[in-house]
C-alpha cells in the first residue's frame, strides 16, 4: 500500500518567522508525520525568508534555510507552496504575486494587503489556476471566511458582526476587568505577540476596519476596501467610559460592523466585477 511517506514531498517556503511565522514553521516540524497522513503526502520546510539573519527566533530552524532573499526564495522551482506572513503591503504584494507567477499556490494572514488590494492577488490566482487562501486574516482560529464564501454562497448575508482585533480586546478586558492602564494593557498585548508589528494599526481600528472590508467582501459578494469603512479606535476609551459602561451593564469593545444597504441607498456597494468575485 502506497503512504503519505512515498508521495513526492511538499516542499513550502515561509516568508517572515516572527509572531505567526514561527509558529507555522514549528508546527510543520513537530507535526510533520500527522500533517503528511492528513495531505498525503510530507510537507518539507523549503526555506525560511527573514529580515535578519541574527535575530532571537521562538523556532530553531535547521540550518541553510533561513534567508534574507524573499524573492529569491519564491522564484525558486522546487517549491510547492508560499506562506506569507510578513505583513504589510510592500514586499508582501510583489512575493505573493511572484511565487503565483512562478506557480506556487499561496497562503497569506495579511488581512492589510487583502483589505486594499485583494482583487490584484485573487485575479494572479486565478489567471495561473493556483490556491489563494487566508482564513488566518480574520479572527485567525475561528473559521469564518470558507463558511462565508462557502457554506452561505446561497444564502443572503445581510449583517456580519463581532469582536475581530484581539489586541484590543485584551487591553479593553485588562482595563475593565484589572483596571489596568492602556498604555501597560497594550505592553502585555505586545509581548503575548496579538499586536501587529506597529501596534496603531490595533488601537486606531486599521486592523479590523482590514477584517470588517475582507468580511463584508465575502458575505456581500462586493468590493470593499479598509478604506471604505468608518474606522474608530480605542486609544480615547477612559476608565470613566468603562465605569458608564459598567453602571449600565454593559462593557465597551471595538466591533466590526458589516451591513448590506438596498441598493440605491447612499454608500451601497456595487456587485463585484467579473472575473475579481474573492475566492
Ligand atoms: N500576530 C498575530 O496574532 C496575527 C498576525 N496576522 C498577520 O500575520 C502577518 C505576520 O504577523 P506577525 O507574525 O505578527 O509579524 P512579525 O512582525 O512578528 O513578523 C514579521 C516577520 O517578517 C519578517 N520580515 C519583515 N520584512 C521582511 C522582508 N522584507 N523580507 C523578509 N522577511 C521580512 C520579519 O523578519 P525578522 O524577524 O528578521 O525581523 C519577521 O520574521 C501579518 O500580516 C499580520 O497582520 C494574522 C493573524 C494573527
Ligand atoms: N493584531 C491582530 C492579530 C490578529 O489578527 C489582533 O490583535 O487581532
Amino acid at each position: 500500500m502506497e503512504t503519505a511517506g512515498d508521495q513526492r514531498p511538499l516542499r513550502v517556503a515561509v516568508l517572515g518567522c516572527g509572531s505567526v511565522g514561527s509558529q507555522v514553521v514549528r508546527l510543520l516540524q513537530d507535526q510533520s508525520g500527522d500533517l503528511a497522513a492528513r495531505i498525503g503526502a510530507p510537507l518539507e520546510l523549503a526555506g525560511v525568508a527573514v529580515r535578519r539573519l541574527d535575530a532571537a527566533r521562538e523556532v530553531e530552524v535547521p540550518p541553510g534555510l533561513l534567508t534574507t532573499d524573499a524573492s529569491g526564495l519564491v522564484a525558486r522551482d522546487d517549491v510547492d507552496l508560499v506562506v506569507e506572513v510578513i505583513g504589510g503591503i510592500e514586499p508582501a504584494r510583489s512575493l505573493i504575486l511572484s511565487a503565483l507567477e512562478h506557480g506556487c499556490s499561496v497562503v497569506t494572514a495579511n488581512k492589510a494587503l487583502l483589505a486594499e488590494d485583494g482583487p490584484t492577488l485573487f485575479e494572479a490566482a486565478e489567471k495561473v489556476g493556483r490556491d489563494l487562501y487566508y482564513e488566518a486574516a480574520v479572527a485567525g482560529a475561528i473559521p469564518i471566511l470558507r463558511p462565508l464564501r462557502e457554506s452561505l454562497a446561497g444564502d443572503r448575508v445581510t449583517r456580519v458582526i463581532g469582536i475581530v482585533n484581539g489586541t484590543t480586546n485584551f487591553i479593553l478586558d485588562k482595563m475593565d476587568t484589572a483596571g489596568s492602564g492602556f498604555a501597560e494593557a497594550l505592553e502585555e498585548a505586545q509581548e503575548l505577540g496579538y499586536a501587529e508589528a506597529d501596534p496603531t494599526a490595533d488601537v486606531e481600528g486599521f486592523d479590523a476596519a482590514a477584517k470588517a472590508a475582507i468580511l463584508a467582501s465575502l458575505a456581500f459578494h462586493s468590493r470593499v476596501t479598509a478604506a471604505d469603512v468608518h474606522r474608530e479606535g480605542i486609544t480615547d476609551v477612559t476608565a470613566a467610559d468603562m465605569a458608564s459602561a459598567r453602571a449600565m451593564g454593559a462593557v465597551v469593545k471595538l466591533l466590526a460592523i458589516a451591513e448590506l444597504r438596498p441598493p440605491n441607498e447612499p454608500g451601497a456597494r456595487r456587485p463585484w466585477p467579473c472575473g475579481c468575485t474573492p475566492r
